[in-house]
């Protein structure tokens, strides 16, 4: 189990953002969120980064709670996430950007360096180039990071997120704004990251179509509760997702 989010309640003043939410991620899994606007996945998310300290709950990060913990302890212990809004230093080359991540994951303090050795780093992971090479950002190394499209922006998060060497990798909308073949080659991405990287991915998504082709489960929620957790083909058969959410139109492209 790489994380175990036990009923993690997140309000803001008299909003429930998150109500109750449990989720348990295993290594090596490839998982969707998903939801209308408002349904809590983005809070959530902060919750389970120590973005956003939770209400109540409990949150255990490769065995260890880290309830209450700030998001650098969540990334000691080889979680990276990315932002709805990329976070890049624009004024940086590319490749300094990735360096920076680098930079964390070699000061990385002994006692949270859960990876393991450094000889099972990937080799992959080792530099900004092979880095660069990974995510398709080499011709744009050293272009300030301001300077290159949005599309690359994000991939280019997704590239500083890697650097810090994670076991779990948290993606916040990360095709959003992407055109349809943006949207395809960012999923492949995904799957190839996931599997060459032995990641555990969490994405969250509003291209329910593309997520649900490439996912292996998909948790929904609604209104800060989850309402459903399954394959994306019984969640979209699942008839309180249809109601809250996807409408008879998915269900239909999916016959049973
Ligand atoms: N810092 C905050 N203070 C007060 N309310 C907040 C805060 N952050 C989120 N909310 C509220 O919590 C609820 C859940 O928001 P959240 O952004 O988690 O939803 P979401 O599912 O990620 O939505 P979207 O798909 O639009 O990104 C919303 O009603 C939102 O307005």
């Amino acid at each position: 189990m790489v994380l175990d989010a036990r009923d993690v309640t997140v309000r803001f003043g008299g909003l429930v953002a998150v109500d109750a939410v449990s989720a348990t991620f295993r290594a090596g899994e490839l998982v969707g969120i998903i939801g209308p606007n408002g349904a809590g996945k983005t809070t959530f998310f902060n919750a389970i980064s120590g973005v956003q300290a939770p209400t109540s709950g409990r949150m255990v990060v490769l065995g260890d709670d880290l309830t209450g913990k700030g998001p650098h302890r969540y990334a000691a212990h080889g979680l990276a996430r990315t932002f709805q809004t990329p976070r890049v230093f624009a004024d940086m080359p590319v490749a300094a950007n990735i360096a920076f991540g680098l930079k964390f994951a070699g000061r990385r303090q002994r006692k949270y360096w859960l990876w393991g050795e450094e000889s099972t780093v990937p080799w992959t992971l080792r530099d900004a180039g092979r880095i660069l090479q990974l995510i398709g950002l080499s011709q744009q190394a050293d272009l300030p990071a301001g300077a290159i499209t949005p599309s690359q922006q994000r991939l280019l998060e997704i590239g500083m997120a890697l650097a810090t060497r994670p076991k779990l990798l948290l993606l916040d909308e990360v095709a959003a704004g992407l055109t349809e073949a943006e949207i395809d080659n960012m999923a492949h991405l995904i799957r190839r990251l996931r599997d060459e990287l032995d990641l555990t991915v969490v994405w969250i998504e509003h291209a329910v179509r593309v997520l649900l082709r490439h996912v292996e489960r998909v948790i929904v929620l609604h209104q800060g509760r989850k309402i459903a957790d399954g394959t994306p083909h019984e969640v979209v058969h699942d008839p309180e997702v249809v109601e809250a959410y996807l409408g008879d139109e998915m269900t239909e492209e999916q016959p049973a």
